[in-house]
């Protein structure tokens, strides 16, 4: 085990995901079973209470590898000295609020969290945006951050990608361990794009394996990209439990590296590769290694791929213009 605690910020603490969040970080399941972690919960003055109240649950875990667990209502005091962040808290959106005024709700919360990230986290930051617009969200934080490097901040499409891995394994009858190469595309919203096309299904080429455009295009696309709004009606409430584990997923191969043989993926800030605009927050096929992600190249776009990245791509260009106008980048 290694002896000094890695300090561990997650925002809206007190929130459903975060709830479903805390305890699997606790017991080790973020970053290893070996590395001790200090949990630092930030909520709005409001919450902190039921944050306290998390915390005592936390203290009853007895868990080993739990150092401390520190609550807060100030970001600058929530994010001093931390590692990790998991921005989890966002502004939800409600009746009547049309999608301007979610940008700039958010805006309010994480242009000073990408402020307080940038005075006082640890020299090795690493951020996880999961709270939505999660793309755009994470896009605001970072320019608030410049001597942060940007490619520590991230927004999290690790969801879409386990659904889709779900969906596909489904599909063929196969488990899920099965299957490699997968990828989300774009914004996390109801306009990205699952791809099949260079995934593998027992070393199998995994849209040969469907050989079914129409299930492709009518069912797993649509399925995967509005599954969000599925749970909702469902269940009556977001995806809590499932957005936790894949956070979890998501930092864990940030920090412990990606499988050989496969990627994942992420939205990270773009370099110019298939066409994504430089500087656009977007979800890619990546790599993780030595803690840092690698956006997979050199793959074969076809046309069908194409537009439908090209669309969500156009989308997170229109909600970066919509933040620019607000004043909020
Ligand atoms: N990226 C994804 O795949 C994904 C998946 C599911 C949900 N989400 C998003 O995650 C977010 C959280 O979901 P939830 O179900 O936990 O919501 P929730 O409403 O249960 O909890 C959100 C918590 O955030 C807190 N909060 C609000 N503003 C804050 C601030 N400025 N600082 C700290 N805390 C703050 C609230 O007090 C609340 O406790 C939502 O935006 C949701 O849409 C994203
Ligand atoms: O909260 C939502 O709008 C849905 C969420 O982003 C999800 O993908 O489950």
């Amino acid at each position: 085990m290694s002896d000094s605690p890695v300090n561990v910020t997650v925002t809206g603490a007190a929130g459903q995901i975060g709830y479903a969040l805390l305890f699997r970080i606790a017991s080790g399941q973020l970053l290893g079973a070996n590395t001790p972690v200090k949990l630092r919960l930030l909520e709005i003055p409001q919450a902190v209470r039921a944050a306290e109240g998390t915390a005592l649950e936390l203290e009853d875990g007895a868990f080993p590898l739990l150092a401390g667990v520190d609550v807060f209502d100030d970001p600058k005091a929530a994010f001093s000295g931390t590692n990790v962040a998991l921005l989890v808290g966002a502004r939800p959106r409600t009746k009547g609020m049309e999608r301007g005024d979610l940008l700039e709700a958010n805006g309010g919360i994480f242009k000073p969290q990408g402020e307080a990230i940038n005075a006082g986290a640890a020299d090795d930051i690493k951020v996880l945006v999961v709270g939505n617009p999660a793309n755009t969200n994470a896009l605001i934080a970072q320019r608030h951050a410049p001597d942060v490097p940007a490619d520590r901040f991230t927004a999290m499409t690790r969801l879409d990608h386990n659904r889709a891995l779900s969906q596909l394994s489904r599909k063929l009858s196969v488990p899920v361990s099965q299957i490699r190469k997968l990828t989300i595309w774009g914004n996390h919203s109801a306009t990205q794009y699952p791809d099949l096309f260079h995934a593998e299904v027992g070393g199998r080429n995994a849209a040969e394996a469907v050989n079914d455009e129409q299930w492709l295009a009518d069912e797993f696309i649509p399925r995967v990209a509005k599954r969000g709004a599925e749970i909702i009606e469902v269940r009556g409430a977001s995806s809590a439990a499932s957005a936790a584990s894949a956070a979890i997923d998501h930092v864990y191969d940030w920090v412990n590296g990606t499988a050989e043989g496969d990627w994942t993926s992420a939205a990270i800030v773009s370099d110019g590769s298939y066409g994504v605009p430089a500087g656009l927050i977007s979800s890619f096929p990546v790599t993780s290694s030595g803690g840092s992600w690698q956006i997979v190249q050199g793959l074969d776009i076809n046309e069908f791929s194409r537009a439908r990245i090209d669309a969500s791509v156009a989308e997170l260009e229109e909600e970066r213009q919509a933040v620019e106008r607000l004043g909020l980048i």
